[in-house]
């Protein structure tokens, strides 16, 4: 039985179950501890928007060279990494949609899905041990700079394979804001 998944606005309260959305402080989150003016004026810091953790091995910064994915998406396999935060930011201006499922038991049905939709201003990270769908970039081929954990020991992705859900993924709204 197919199931329609309306794709949500991708927020920091929103997403906080699952991680954190790597965007400015807005002006409620904006305050003397949060950011400051440097260089002279000329930039302000918006500090500490998130934070990596990592469990052995370092912290390094890759590149995914990722295909788009043509609508209607298909998912195909849900994964968690056990070790460590997983940060995305896409590189030249492509929209995403990202798939998420609360860490634990793995997801048993579309129902157990949430689904956000980042436009390319924002950049996600996964909690460790978050459920999540491997990058789903819309529109065009893309680069996401990751920053995870590398050279660690022992296995930190584990993939749960949901290539039989009838899932449809319903993004109109979302990309009807882009119109505006
Ligand atoms: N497997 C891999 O490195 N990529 C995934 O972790 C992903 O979230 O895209
Ligand atoms: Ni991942």
């Amino acid at each position: 039985m197919k199931t329609t998944i309306i794709a949500k606005p991708l927020t920091k309260a929103a997403f906080a179950p699952y991680g954190s959305v790597i965007e400015p402080y807005d002006d409620q989150e904006k305050c003397p501890e949060n950011s400051w003016d440097i260089n002279r004026g000329f930039a302000c810091r918006h500090n500490a928007i998130s934070k990596v953790t990592h469990d052995g091995g370092e912290v390094g910064f890759s590149i995914f060279r990722t295909k788009r994915r043509d609508c209607p998406i298909t998912l195909s396999v849900m994964e968690y990494h056990p070790f460590g935060t997983q940060a995305f930011f896409s590189m030249n201006g492509t929209d995403y949609i990202v798939v998420v499922a609360k860490a634990g038991d793995a997801p048993k049905s579309a129902d157990d899905l949430e689904v956000f939709y980042a436009h390319s201003h924002q950049g996600v990270q996964y909690d460790a041990n978050v459920w999540h769908h491997p990058l789903l970039a819309l529109k065009a081929d893309c680069d996401f700079l990751v920053i995870d954990r590398i050279n660690g020991e022992g296995n930190n992705c584990h993939e749960f394979e949901i290539d039989d859900w009838e899932v449809c993924i319903d993004i109109s709204a979302e990309q009807a804001k882009n119109q505006a």
